[in-house]
This record gives C-alpha cells, structure tokens and sequence, in this order.
C-alpha cells in the first residue's frame, strides 16, 4: 500500500508542464489532473491538487493513466486490484447487515460497479487554521476507502454536530458509507460528512477509492425496508446523475448531492 502513497508522490513532484498533459475541468473525464475542486469556475479555491481516474475494471482504464512516473500504472494497479477486493468483502458485510435477501443482481452490480480514485496531495500551508484541503461532504458512492500518510481527515460527529480527526495509525484503510449507500438502507445507515484539513510541515496524501454501480446503474432504495411506517425517503439515481450534478453545482457553498436525493414529505 505504501508503495501507491510513492507513486503518487512522485506523480505530484513532476515538473508542472507534465502534469497538465492531463488537466481539465471536464468531470465526465475517465482521468484528470486539477487544483481545488473546479479550478477556476468555483468560488472558492481549495487548498489541493489532485489526480482522478476510473479502475475498474483495470485493463479497461489503465492504459489512460499516466506514463510518468514509470511505475505508476504498475504500483496503483496493484493498490487499486487489493482495495477492490476489501471494499466487495465491505459491502457484502453492510448488505447482509441489512438482511435483505435476493440481493444477487446488486451484488453483480457491485462486482461489476464503478471504482474512481482520487488522487489527492495538500502541500504545506502556512496557514492551516484558515484554509481546508477540501470543504465538508459526503461522497456519492456506496463505499470509500481512503489511504493516507499523515492525518488530515476529519469527520463529522452526528451526535453533537463536532468534527473528529481520524487518527492517523500507519498501514490503516479508513473505510466509510458514501450517499448511495444511505439511499439504498432508505437511511439505516448515514453517509459520512467529513474534511480534508491542512498541516504546516508535511505534504499530506492521500488515495481516495469511490465504489459504486455501473455509471449508469441507478441505486434504488431496497423495497424490503419499505413500509407504511418506513415511507422510501430517496429518489433513485446513478453515477452520472451524480457527475451532472457536479458539472453544475458548487458543493462548497452548501451544495449536496443526497440533500437533492431526499423526498420531501410535506
Ligand atoms: O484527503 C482526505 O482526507 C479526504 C479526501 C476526500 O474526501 C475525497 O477525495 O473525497
Ligand atoms: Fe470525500
């Protein structure tokens, strides 16, 4: 694992004229490079540079990825193949969590499902109390498992509304419960809101990997946790639902994808 944090190092020490080969602003893009969220469009500009790219299924997106450093492909390769394979035993766990039988198509979907990496580095900031790296939200996914090499991350206590630091303890994945797994436990289980802060000395990584169906898959609300007293509390939508939605909104004035998601009942 610790290999990948490398590679992507490496990736953000090249000289700048390499990385913007591969720049946009086009978030239906399968691998882009950028600064903030949407550089130059949103309000207001974060405290990050970051490489996206889809990986699943591998050979199908590889190719698109970047040549420099050399051992890229082959180093996130290899990550990206282990967290697949942790996040399906994850998510089967949460499923059965939620005793819905004759669920194989969403297994299949899941299999089969979207797996997009955020590549992301904070470099140093002199002032880290009045910047973030990234702005509180939630991913739109089923599942995220993040990798990072210092702490950073933060997360956001439902209880009492405070934000919580992730420790940081070496070799560990953060694993955490994205928008469209909300939807589909018809809000059993609540996607976590969390940040990305900055720190003063170190330049902070950290590898995001997003699950979710097939782009055009749409995620439903399981009818077996529907009832009278249980009304469906989400519209349906898939991934690209979610990247129009991106296109067009700016999610650090406030923005969400799941506020969009929940039925109003009144
Ligand atoms: O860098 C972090 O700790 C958070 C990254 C993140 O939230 C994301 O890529 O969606
Ligand atoms: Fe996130």
């Amino acid at each position: 694992m610790d290999e990948a944090l490398l590679v992507a190092s490496k990736f953000f020490e090249l000289p700048t004229m390499e990385k913007v080969k591969l720049r946009s602003n086009d978030v239906h893009k399968p691998v882009r490079y950028g600064t903030s969220l949407k550089d130059g469009i949103d309000k207001v500009q974060f405290w990050r540079v970051f490489l996206k790219h889809c990986a699943h299924p591998l050979k199908e997106w590889i190719h698109l990825w970047p040549e420099n450093p050399s051992d890229y492909r082959e180093k996130m390769g290899r990550y990206c193949e282990e967290v697949k394979k942790l996040s399906l035993e994850v998510m089967m766990a949460l499923i059965e969590s939620l005793e819905l039988d004759a669920c194989t198509d969403l297994t299949k979907k899941v299999e089969d499902g979207m797996q997009v990496m955020a590549v992301n580095c904070y470099p140093p900031c002199p002032e880290p109390e009045i910047a973030l790296g990234l702005p509180q939200h939630s991913d739109y996914s089923c599942l995220t498992i993040l990798y990072q090499n210092y702490p950073g991350l933060e997360i956001m206590d439902l209880e009492d509304g405070t934000w919580k630091m992730v420790p940081h303890i070496p070799g560990a994945l953060q694993v955490h419960v994205g928008d469209h797994f909300e939807v589909l436990s018809n809000g059993l289980y609540k996607s976590v809101v969390h940040r990305a802060t900055l720190n003063k000395d170190n330049t902070r990584i950290s590898i995001t990997s997003l699950f979710s169906l097939g782009l055009d898959d749409t995620m439903e609300t399981a009818e077996q946790l529907v009832d009278d007293q249980h009304p469906k509390k989400y519209k349906e939508s898939s991934f690209r639902d979610f990247l129009n939605f991106l296109a067009s909104n700016d999610i650090a004035e406030g923005k969400n994808f799941i506020d969009m998601l929940k039925i109003n009942f009144n």
